[in-house]
């Protein structure tokens, strides 16, 4: 339930282990997307900070106390950090919901992975320790091979403002669990929550340095990050032009980068499916949870022609059930989406859909009774074609676009036919026929039978536009690590490649 009247925390930044004010002392104003109002301020970095804040992860890393760590130790503060979460998460809740508009129904349940989440990578820091050093048998008598697993070093951690916490953990987590030193620059649109884990930190007593939070612009404190030549990498989540300048700054060095981009998702269903409401919820679900604000939403729905009427019929009904309201009045499913620039963003989307001949079959307008607020209603696009931006277009808002087809084919091409390459939904009772589509699908994740549900324990990402690496299960972990071989020649013989010379 929401804290009424919550105090929204005046912080600094957080750098080795202490709050301390940005060095040119600016700060960007907090929006609640509900109201429009201005209800707090977060501190602006810039360059300047980024630098103190490098150089207290690097010192970290030198360190015995944050850089001689075993996986148990680190596990430790892990813990105790998702412990102190739970602690305040009717608080962190709310304050998610104020800051980002989503519904706290939803920020309560992020409240809940990210806590799992950092108790999950705890597991796997411990188990780290028993795969620190792993022996490779060559059969030779005169080597002796093993593998190192490292922390990677300094890791740049940048995410975006559409899960603030939770995009932050699935970063921060498994950068700690490695023994890593990081730095973590949130989205400016939601940037509270974060600033409250650098406290969570500081009374676990995580070492100073090991966890650094840079609230602040993109190109201000994002930039020189990704462009430091103390950086050991970046990991970023967000949209596919930042992530191009990300990694065009990263090229330079030749710093490694993990990008978590866009979506264009698919939800193709099939005639055969058992229960029609069933499949409209998670059509539903699958693009208009999160205000629609979702990587993976499946905001193309692709249906098969012979139960496209009367999909469309129940999904109408059940996209006008849905209640719009403040994100923290009880069972709100639909807030404002997070910003002016994200609202009118979506408003142009819509526009431009129109102007190409699309058909609004529902929505897309202001709900009547939000008069203040970036609320749009859920949107339904039907009459589109694949030359449309709507169909090409990530839009990251509650707007799903409709096209019916007739055969598996036409159904797995149009599903394909996107830049994209993040996710994919089937519905159908088919197995053999889910089989076959979680072969065609050109994405990283596929979903059979639903639409969005996300564990910690599966790697999560895409290709082509959508990005590469991965977050989440061991291959969240195995990123932040550096892959070391060892190899010893043991033998008491001369190698005997060159002629001795004669004394
Ligand atoms: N794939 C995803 O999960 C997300 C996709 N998006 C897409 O991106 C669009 C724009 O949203 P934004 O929040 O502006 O996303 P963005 O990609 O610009 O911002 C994401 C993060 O990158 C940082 N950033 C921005 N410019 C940077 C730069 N030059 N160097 C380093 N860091 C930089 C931002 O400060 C933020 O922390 C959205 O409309 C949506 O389409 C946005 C958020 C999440
Ligand atoms: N269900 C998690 C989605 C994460 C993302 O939008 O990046
Ligand atoms: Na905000």
């Amino acid at each position: 339930m929401a804290i009424r009247n919550v105090r929204i925390p005046s912080r600094q930044l957080y750098i080795n282990g202490e709050w301390r004010e940005p060095v040119k002392k600016n700060r960007i104003p907090i929006i609640n997307p509900a109201t429009e109002e201005i209800i707090g301020d977060i501190p602006a970095a810039t360059a300047e900070d980024v630098d103190v804040a490098v150089e207290a992860a690097r010192r970290a890393l030198a360190r015995d106390d944050w850089g001689s760590t075993t996986g148990a130790q680190r596990a430790k503060y892990l813990r105790a950090i998702a412990a102190k979460l739970l602690e305040r998460k009717s608080e962190l809740a709310t304050l998610e919901s104020l800051d980002s508009g989503k519904t706290l129904f939803e920020s309560a349940a992020d409240m809940d992975d990210v806590a799992a989440c950092f108790e999950y990578y705890a597991d796997l820091a411990e188990a780290l320790d028993s795969k620190r050093k792993t022996p490779v048998n060559l059969h030779l008598d005169s080597f002796k091979t093993y593998v190192l697993r490292e922390p990677l070093g300094v890791v740049g951690l940048i995410t975006p403002w559409n899960y603030p916490l939770l995009m932050a953990t699935w970063k921060v987590a498994p950068a700690l669990a490695a023994g890593c030193a990081a730095i973590l620059k949130p989205s400016e649109l939601a940037s509270i929550t974060c600033l409250e884990l650098g406290e969570i930190c500081r009374e676990v007593g995580l070492p100073p340095g090991a966890l650094n939070i840079l609230t602040g612009l993109g190109p201000e404190a994002g930039a020189p990050l990704s462009s430091h030549p103390h950086v050991d990498k970046i990991a970023f989540t967000g949209s596919g032009p930042t992530g191009v300048k990300i990694m065009t700054a990263a090229a330079q060095l030749v710093k490694p980068v993990s990008l978590e981009l866009g979506g264009k998702s698919p939800i193709v269903v099939f005639d055969d499916i058992d229960n029609l409401d069933i499949a409209v919820e998670w059509a539903l679900f699958g693009c208009f949870a999160n205000t629609g604000q979702v990587c993976s939403a499946t905001s193309r729905l692709i249906i098969q022609e012979s139960i496209a009427s009367e999909f469309l019929d129940r999904l109408l009904l059940w996209t006008k059930n849905i209640k719009i309201s403040d994100p923290l009045e009880e069972d709100c499913k639909l807030g404002p989406v997070v910003s002016s620039g994200q609202y009118e963003k979506v408003l142009k989307f819509i526009s431009n859909a129109k102007n190409e001949g699309a058909t609004i079959l529902y929505g897309g307008k202001r709900p009547e009774h939000l008069k203040k607020g970036y609320y749009v209603q859920p949107i339904i696009i039907t009459d589109v074609n694949t030359s449309m931006e709507i169909w090409k277009e990530e839009v990251f808002g509650p707007v799903l676009c409709v096209k019916t087809f007739k055969t598996e084919e036409e159904a797995i091409e149009l599903a394909n036919d996107t830049k994209y390459g993040l996710a994919s939904a089937i519905m159908s009772k088919d197995v053999e026929r889910c089989e076959r589509f979680t072969k065609a699908f050109q994405t990283g994740i596929i979903w059979i039978n639903c639409s969005q549900p996300t564990f910690h324990q599966l790697p999560w990402g895409g290709k082509k536009r959508s990005g590469f690496g991965r977050d989440l299960g061991e291959w969240g972990l195995e990123k932040y690590l550096n892959i070391k071989q060892v190899t010893e020649y043991t033998s008491d013989d001369a190698w005997d490649f060159y002629k001795s010379p004669s004394n």
